[in-house]
Formats: structure tokens, sequence, C-alpha cells
């Protein structure tokens, strides 16, 4: 089954809201955990108990595992293994990105049968968006799925993504989207865009349409960053809208109740 059913699928049952496993130093230190290996692996104990089998999808930024070396990778190992056995869909945040060959061997690691093995990863389409067709490619393949970063939840980005004419980011959506009519034609692609929550001014000041993508839609920025599910919500515009919430759900842990309940509040 493609990665865009399965996601149709689990949204139905428990919602769009995709739980962000990000444990950053001050959530470790504000969950009463050390700032290493072994506090990493008590927050993915904590984080497994609280969520796995009782939410759609997570969402693990790899940066906060990769911070304590191989030791901090293991524990993402387990992690993703322990959601992907209970059938809880992970979208690992890798922002990867690189020219063909060297792809290839981002989306074995991501999308493949090993241990770091995900249902999606982001990317970055920064050498284009072409490059990252062995990335599509395994997905379309194995029944997994992308997610491309197209208008980010960061001030930052505007510069870049909102050049020229049509904006890079426009270009970057129409490419995606003639990816998924050519990958899954007929039906929802499982290539999805990263439009930030906050996004909303920026895509109507550049007259960015979302509606050629033909798949999914990953808002960040719900929460922490001061969006509102409401703001993501109107992003959606056809496609299957997922809305990733890290710190804002994190800062009810460690708490087991609260911290299962805290997704309920997005
Ligand atoms: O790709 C992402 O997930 C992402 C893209 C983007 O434009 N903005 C953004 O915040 N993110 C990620 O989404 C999460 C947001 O975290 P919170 O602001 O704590 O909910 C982090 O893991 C970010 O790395």
């Amino acid at each position: 089954m493609t990665f865009a059913r399965r996601l149709a699928a689990a949204q139905e049952q428990f919602g769009a809201v995709c739980v962000g496993a990000d444990p950053h130093a001050s959530i470790l230190e504000a969950w009463g955990l050390p700032d290493s290996p072994a506090g990493l692996a008590r927050f993915a104990d904590i984080f497994t108990e609280a969520f796995s089998g009782s939410v759609a999808s997570i969402k693990p930024q790899v940066a906060f595992f990769e911070r304590h070396g191989s030791a901090g990778l293991a524990v993402l190992e387990n992690l993703i293994g322990a959601f992907r056995e209970a059938g809880t869909l992970v979208i690992a945040d890798a922002k990867r990105g690189d020219i063909g060959s060297t792809m290839a061997g981002y989306a074995q690691a991501w999308l493949g049968e090993g241990p770091l093995g995900s249902d999606a990863v982001t990317l970055s389409p920064y050498l284009g968006v072409g490059a990252l067709a062995p990335a599509f490619d395994l997905a379309a393949e194995n029944g997994r799925g992308v997610y491309v970063l197209a208008v980010t939840s960061n001030p930052e980005g505007a510069s870049i993504q909102g050049a020229g004419v049509p904006p890079v980011a426009q270009t970057v959506i129409d490419e995606l989207g003639a990816w998924n009519d050519r990958l899954w034609p007929g039906q929802a692609g499982s290539i999805g865009a990263v439009v930030g929550a906050t996004a909303g001014p920026r895509l109507a000041q550049w007259g960015i349409s979302l509606e050629p993508l033909h798949g999914l839609i990953l808002a960040p920025g719900v929460g922490a960053q001061g969006a509102t599910r409401a703001e993501a919500e109107a992003l959606a515009v056809g496609n299957l809208l997922s809305v990733p919430v890290s710190r804002g759900i994190l800062r009810a842990g460690p708490d087991m109740s609260s911290l299962k309940d805290s997704h309920l509040t997005f």
C-alpha cells in the first residue's frame, strides 16, 4: 500500500497531528534527565510509552540524536523500530539532499530496510528536485514517502524561496506535482511539500498555489513557533495535511497522563 494511503488511514483513526520527537537539551532538562545517551534513551522510553500505537505518526528530528554520536543513533534506531512495529508511521526529519548517486545512499538509509529505515523522510531540494529522484523512486517501489522543503516555517527562508518569477517555491511544488503524477498516476502521490503553518502570508504575497502538488503537506510551526491549527489547515488545498508539533507537546512531559493527552489539544 502507498504511504499516502497508509497515512490517510492512520489520520482517519487518530487525527492529523504528528508528534515531534525532538529531545532538545532543554526538554531533557525539563524532564529531569541528563543531556547524555542515557538521558536520551530514557526520553525515548517515555515518548514510546506515551505515543506508540495512539497517534497517526511521529517525526523524530534526527539532529537531536546525532548530537550524541553513535550512542544517540542507536537510540533513534530503537525508537524507529518500536513505533513501526506498533503500526505508528515514522517520518524521519533528516532534511537530506545531494547529487543523485549520493542521494541513493541517503534513500537507502532512511527509506530502506536498514535500522534507520522509516516510513518517510524530509528532503532539501537545493541541488534540484530531480536530484532527489533516487528517494522518489525508492518510495514508489516500497510504499514509503518523502517531504520536500518548499516554504519553510522560518523567516530566513524567504529570500531564496520567494526569489524569481515564478518563485523558487512554486517551481519546487510544480516539479513535485509532476513526480507525483508520474509515479502515482490517478491517485494521491506519496511526495509531500513542507509548507510552514507560519507561512500563509508569504504564500499569499508570492501567489503560491499548492493545488498542483497532488500529494501531501507537512505544516510545522504550530505551537512553539506561534502558528495555529487553523492556519495549518488553510494550507491543505486538496492535499493530505499532517501537522507536526514538537515542543508544544513535549512541554507537557514527563508526566505520563499529561503527555498522552497533550496532542489532543492541537
Ligand atoms: O521539516 C520540518 O519538519 C520543519 C520544516 C520547517 O520549515 N520548520 C520546522 O520547524 N520544521 C521542523 O518541525 C519541528 C518544529 O518543532 P516545534 O516548533 O517545537 O513544534 C522541528 O523538528 C523542525 O526542525
